[in-house]
């Protein structure tokens, strides 16, 4: 057994694992002062006041062990998760911030052969082992800070054996490593070099050969594809999705990004669990969005490192749009695991508010990769996933901004941070 005793403030996100919250709902975070947690075997069974917690502990401990942790000053949320990662990738790219310093845009350094395709040669050269060592190294960071579970997306492979192998590493380090991922295949995320610009044949390759063999081997949950003027048109990404959706993958979708063509309509005729940029998603879009319930999982560090202006997140929390943030952690386009640094963006950038922010990194990103029945909230009967920040209050989260106040992390019960230091389980 695990008691937490005297935090300063506990959010507990709780009463929205059903249906993400929306709108003035963002704004709720369901706060205990002075709060108590007791956690046992790696489940929450009590959340309340220090008072209340101690009582349950001296009722129902018996003859268990029980490891008390003070959360003395400190503020309490859920683990945060990342619902939107490329994590599983080789190499880096850090020579192509020059590039564009200099002017050039992102969709020309892919279609000069750089940008995803550099980093899917890369990743073809790469065995499955060191797949597995590079990610460890990024899963870590996320972990430090207070990151407990995120999405990983294929994307890199882009043939059959290499989409396998990025989704057979994810699904080793999800076995390995405290971090909890879930997979999305993404065999849609660039033509590689071979089919010499013939998209239609690329996605033919995806439709016929990857998503079967990825969907037998029970490899993602998810299928995305990225649409985009010069990537994949609208009418090649709902031939994707929809073959997805006949293999039991859920459709997301990275959508209206560079322009605006129709992603955001499109995710919401296909009923998409989430529709992710956004940047230009047009008004209509945003409205049927809303209708649908589909998710916008919003990524201010892609627009703060592509130097582009963010995404109209109040635009979409008043039209009803349930709101998710995500570091989109990949090699080109947001090389961050600091999603604490990507929720002060959206603070300072989107203007959404500390509370909204919390909710985007907590439960309503839990309900964009499928788990809000088990995660995203403490709630009693809930996976024991919590942070403890440095921070008086979850304000302050937003305030102290782009240094990490992670002091300690809790993974399905297990301390795995502590006083910000890795604690080996
Ligand atoms: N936009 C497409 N895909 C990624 C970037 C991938 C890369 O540049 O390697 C994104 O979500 O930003
Ligand atoms: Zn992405």
């Amino acid at each position: 057994m695990i008691h937490i005793h005297g935090a300063a403030q506990i959010a507990t996100l709780g009463g929205a694992s059903t249906k993400p919250k929306t709108g003035k709902e963002m704004e709720e975070l369901g706060l205990i002062e002075d709060g108590g947690i007791v956690i046992d075997d790696g489940i929450f069974v009590f959340v309340g006041s220090s008072g209340e917690a101690n009582r349950y502990v001296k009722e129902h401990s018996g003859d268990k062990s029980v490891t008390v942790l003070s959360a003395a000053g400190k503020t309490v949320t859920p683990g945060l998760i990342d619902p939107h990662t490329h994590i599983v990738f080789a190499g880096s790219r850090e020579f192509e911030l020059n590039l564009r310093l200099q002017g050039a845009k992102y969709l020309d350094i892919l279609q000069a052969g750089g940008g995803i395709l550099y980093t899917t040669e890369r990743t073809r050269e790469a065995t499955e082992e060191q797949l597995m060592a590079e990610t460890v190294r990024r899963l870590d960071r996320f972990l430090s800070h207070g990151v407990t579970t995120i999405e990983a997306k294929s994307g890199y492979g882009l043939r059959l054996n290499d989409e396998l192998k990025q989704l057979r590493v994810a699904r080793r380090l999800d076995a390995a490593h405290p971090v909890e991922l879930v997979s999305t295949f993404m065999g849609a995320h660039a033509v590689p070099a071979e089919y010499k610009g013939d998209a239609d044949a690329f996605v033919r390759t995806v439709t016929e050969e990857m998503i079967p063999a990825v969907a037998r081997e029970g490899l993602a949950e998810f299928c995305d594809v990225f649409c985009e003027e010069g990537v994949f048109t609208v009418e090649q990404s709902r031939d994707i999705l929809e073959a997805g959706k006949r293999w039991g993958l859920k459709p997301k979708i990275h959508a209206d990004e560079l322009v605006s063509c129709g992603g955001a309509e499109l995710a919401a005729q296909l009923g998409a669990v989430s529709a992710d940029h956004l940047l230009h998603a047009s008004k209509d879009g945003i409205r049927q969005m809303a209708e649908q319930g589909v998710i916008a999982v919003l990524l201010p560090g892609t627009a703060f490192f592509l130097m582009a202006p963010p995404a109209d997140a109040r635009a979409m929390i008043t039209a009803g749009v349930p709101v998710a943030l995500s570091t989109d952690r990949n090699p080109g386009s947001s090389p961050t695991e600091s999603l604490p640094f990507i929720m002060n963006l959206a603070c300072l950038t989107m203007r959404m508010t500390p509370a909204e922010v919390l909710t985007a990194c907590t439960i309503n990103a839990a309900h964009a990769i499928g788990r809000a029945a088990s995660i995203g909230s403490i709630e009693v009967g809930k996976q024991a996933d919590l942070v403890m920040f440095d921070a008086p209050n979850y304000l302050y989260l937003q305030y102290h901004y782009a240094v990490n106040l992670t002091d300690t992390v809790l993974k399905k019960g297990d301390v795995v941070i502590r006083d910000g230091k890795r604690v080996p389980i």
